[in-house]
């Protein structure tokens, strides 16, 4: 019993890190953000940025990702279920995309206020 439940979650588990490669292989967004990703972690390493800095940094690359995979499935919800045009499928695009528009400038401005000083 206590073993089939910690195989499931072992499962759920490799489900999840299915999801990011399928995310990565299939998404071009998917793999800027993972190009991103790392020349941030670089320039926080080289810059050796503090402990709060660092978890802003990892606040700020975890909303984006997370904003753009549910938009990503979002959007591939609606092509499934919804493949013609219609006026609530762009609604519901359109603000999903917003609030990975609203992910993204929410990190640039933590990037910039912490990188910034250390640049100059
Ligand atoms: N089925 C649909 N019905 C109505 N409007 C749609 C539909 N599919 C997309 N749109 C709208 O058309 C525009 C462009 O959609 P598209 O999916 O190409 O956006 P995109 O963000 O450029 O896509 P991608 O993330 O794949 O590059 C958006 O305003 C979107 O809401």
């Amino acid at each position: 019993m206590e073993k089939s439940y910690i195989s499931k979650r072992l499962a759920s588990f490799g489900y999840a890190f299915n999801g990011i490669a399928a995310f990565l292989r299939s998404e071009p967004h998917a793999r800027i953000h993972a190009v991103a990703t790392v020349v941030v972690i670089a320039a926080g390493c080289w810059y050796r940025i503090a402990t709060p800095e660092w978890l802003w940094i990892i606040l700020a690359v975890a909303l984006v990702w997370i904003t753009e995979m549910l938009n990503t499935v979002i959007e591939k919800t609606m092509d499934h279920l919804s493949p013609q045009l219609h006026p609530k499928v762009k609604f519901i695009k359109d603000v999903a995309a917003g609030a990975v528009l609203i992910a993204a400038i929410a990190a640039i401005i933590i990037g910039a206020v912490i990188f910034i000083p250390y640049i100059f």
